[in-house]
């Protein structure tokens, strides 16, 4: 009973969405839908009544032939009507769903929720199916509202034959239902145990034609594994399904066998009315007629009440991700970035035992420019994402101007930072528009400041999009012409921004980097130890820890240290 309520719960939810999305096109469907499913019924009813006037001699039988065209015309035009607007409404539905969708995740303030598998699986529920479930929404719900109502309006008529035979069919058509739901419910919760696997089908399909692969998928020739691999996977998925389609199929062919018995006793009970002249010819037309299509519509009914469930769980997790609401960020807004503080900062990365960050305690002033050191893994991107306020620390705090952090407005706070990311997206619009993202502003300076004068902001990027490529420095320059661009930065976070950078570019890159962001504050990682003379200080990490924060030449009485940068020369 709890199921069936959160089942029409859904359904409403389900009708709402539809709603919004055009509230006339769900306006003319609620109005259309109805009159086209008690066609059927008017139909075998003006047949039956045309069967009786004909063997009375009466002339009502013209007035009901031509009740019986009316209907034939309307059953011809009203489906092409409703497939049009329910076209119109499913594509306003999906293109409703993506911006809610991109709308959600702007919500997102912590990357954290990125790490977590379980969000991953739900989002990728969602979004993988997005192109067809709203479609099914629609024909399904449409579908069953019409399947109910033709089935009522026929139970009714055959009400008027024999009394028992409507009851018949109820008491089949309930039980019939209520197993087919259960299955479905395990099939789609089945699919969605599945999903990590259907997940990992997918990216070795990824894998044998994306673009981004094809390299070394040929030369390491993966082709064989990836095939290897998909089939394992393929087999463990399917077996469950197979079981779930197994039972489904004699559970129908059970209760076929069922109604079909209850049909064929109730026509033979009404041969013998007739033949006993209880009831007339007319009656046994309308009779046959409406028995099969009463259990056409039954089954009907079952069949995509049964696909409407599926679909109405999908919508389920589609809602249950737009409910879902993400770490709120604070309220004070900040004009500029004076002084930054960490107290005693440890960090976790989600289900993980170790800790990343430890202990880290520092004072950066407003236009100090930080190097960070040290070796892989030691925690040096894990702190900038921190500063970035991109990840919380677990434990301890960031103050800017001595306040907390989280209690800064994060737009505030993001619209001051200026960022290179080691991993830095490669966004395929023109150039202009992924340096500035619509904004006004000069991106051929920026462009001119990274070294990308020889490309113009028109020049569209992505083979994929009929555009150009880049070579791996010319990317990495259009993300350090991203960082320049936004003019009002107050600090400059750079995370082995030189990293595919020819020695020439890298210097250029630091000295405009120092005359861009002279007054304001850099933090810049590097593996070169060169660019550290240029930094006021140098921040040396290992294993988490701060080693030293010091000045380049303070640093060097460090053993460590100075092994670290002696090495490079050597
Ligand atoms: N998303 C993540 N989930 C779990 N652990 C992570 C994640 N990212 C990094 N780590 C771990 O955190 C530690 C610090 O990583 P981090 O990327 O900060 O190092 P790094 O000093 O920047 O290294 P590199 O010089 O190689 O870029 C490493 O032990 C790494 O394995």
């Amino acid at each position: 009973m709890k199921k069936f309520k959160s089942y029409f719960l859904l359904l409403f939810e389900g009708l709402r969405t539809f709603a919004k999305a055009s509230k006339w096109g769900t306006f003319i469907l609620v109005i259309l839908v109805p009159i086209e499913a008690l066609v059927p019924t008017g139909i075998i009813f003006s047949i039956q009544k045309v069967t009786t006037e004909l063997t009375k001699g009466s002339a009502f039988s013209m007035s009901w032939g031509i009740f019986w065209a009316v209907l034939l015309l309307i059953s011809n035009i009203i489906p092409p009507a409703t497939t049009a607007i329910s076209g119109y409404l499913t594509d306003i539905l999906i293109a409703n769903i993506n911006q809610k969708l991109i709308e959600k995740s702007s919500e997102i303030k912590n990357l954290e929720v990125f790490e977590d598998a379980e969000f991953y699986n739900d989002v990728e529920t969602v979004r993988s199916e997005l192109s067809w479930r709203p479609v099914n929404l629609i024909v399904f719900t449409l579908s069953n509202v019409r399947y109910i109502i033709s089935l009522l309006s026929l139970l009714i008529l055959l009400f008027n034959y024999t009394w028992w035979l409507p009851l018949a069919i109820i008491i089949v058509l309930v039980p019939q239902s209520l197993i087919h739901y259960r299955i479905q419910q395990e099939a789609f919760e089945t699919l969605v145990t599945r999903r990590p696997e259907a997940r990992k089908m997918n990216y070795l399909l990824e894998i044998a034609l994306n673009r981004d692969y094809a390299k070394e998928a040929r030369l390491f020739n993966v082709f064989n594994f990836l095939k290897k691999r998909y089939w394992t996977l393929f087999y463990s998925v399917h077996k469950e399904e197979n079981r779930v389609r197994l039972r489904q199929f004699g559970i129908a062919l059970a209760f076929i066998i069922v109604s079909s018995l209850v049909s064929a006793f109730s026509f033979i009970y009404l041969i013998f009315q007739v033949r006993s002249g209880t009831l007339s010819i007319g009656i046994i037309v309308g009779f046959a007629s409406s028995l099969v299509a009463a259990i056409s519509a039954s089954n009907g009914l079952v069949e995509e009440s049964d696909l409407l469930y599926d679909t109405l769980m999908w919508l389920e997790k589609y809602l249950k991700l737009m409910k879902r609401s993400f770490d709120k960020s604070g309220n004070i807004k900040i004009s500029e970035i004076n002084q930054i503080k960490l107290e005693n900062i440890m960090f976790f990365y989600p289900n993980e035992k170790r800790a990343s960050l430890c202990g880290i305690s520092l004072e950066i002033k407003k236009g100090e420019k930080i190097a960070i050191v040290g070796q892989n893994g030691s925690g040096k991107s894990t702190l900038l994402k921190l500063l970035a306020d991109l990840f919380v620390p677990t434990k301890g705090k960031i103050l800017i101007n001595n306040v907390d952090l989280r209690e800064i407005k994060q737009e505030s706070y993001w619209g001051k930072i200026a960022p290179v990311f080691q991993d830095f997206s490669k966004f395929k619009f023109s150039i202009g528009d992924s340096i500035s993202f619509g904004k006004m502003g000069e991106v051929e300076k920026a462009l001119d400041f990274s070294g990308l004068a020889e490309f113009t902001s028109e020049t569209q990027l992505g083979k994929e999009f009929a555009g150009t490529d880049l070579s791996g420095g010319q990317w990495q320059k259009l993300a350090i012409a991203r960082a320049f661009y936004k003019e009002n930065a107050e600090l400059y976070l750079f995370d082995e921004a030189n990293s595919a950078l020819d020695v020439q570019s890298e210097k250029q890159l630091y000295r405009k980097l120092m005359e861009l962001a002279s007054g304001k504050t850099v933090i810049w990682i590097t593996h070169r130890m060169t660019s550290v003379k240029l930094a006021d200080k140098v921040l040396y990490l290992k294993d988490g820890r701060v080693i030293g924060f010091d000045a380049h030449e303070n640093l060097l009485k460090n053993s460590d240290y100075a092994s670290l940068y002696q090495e490079q020369f050597d």
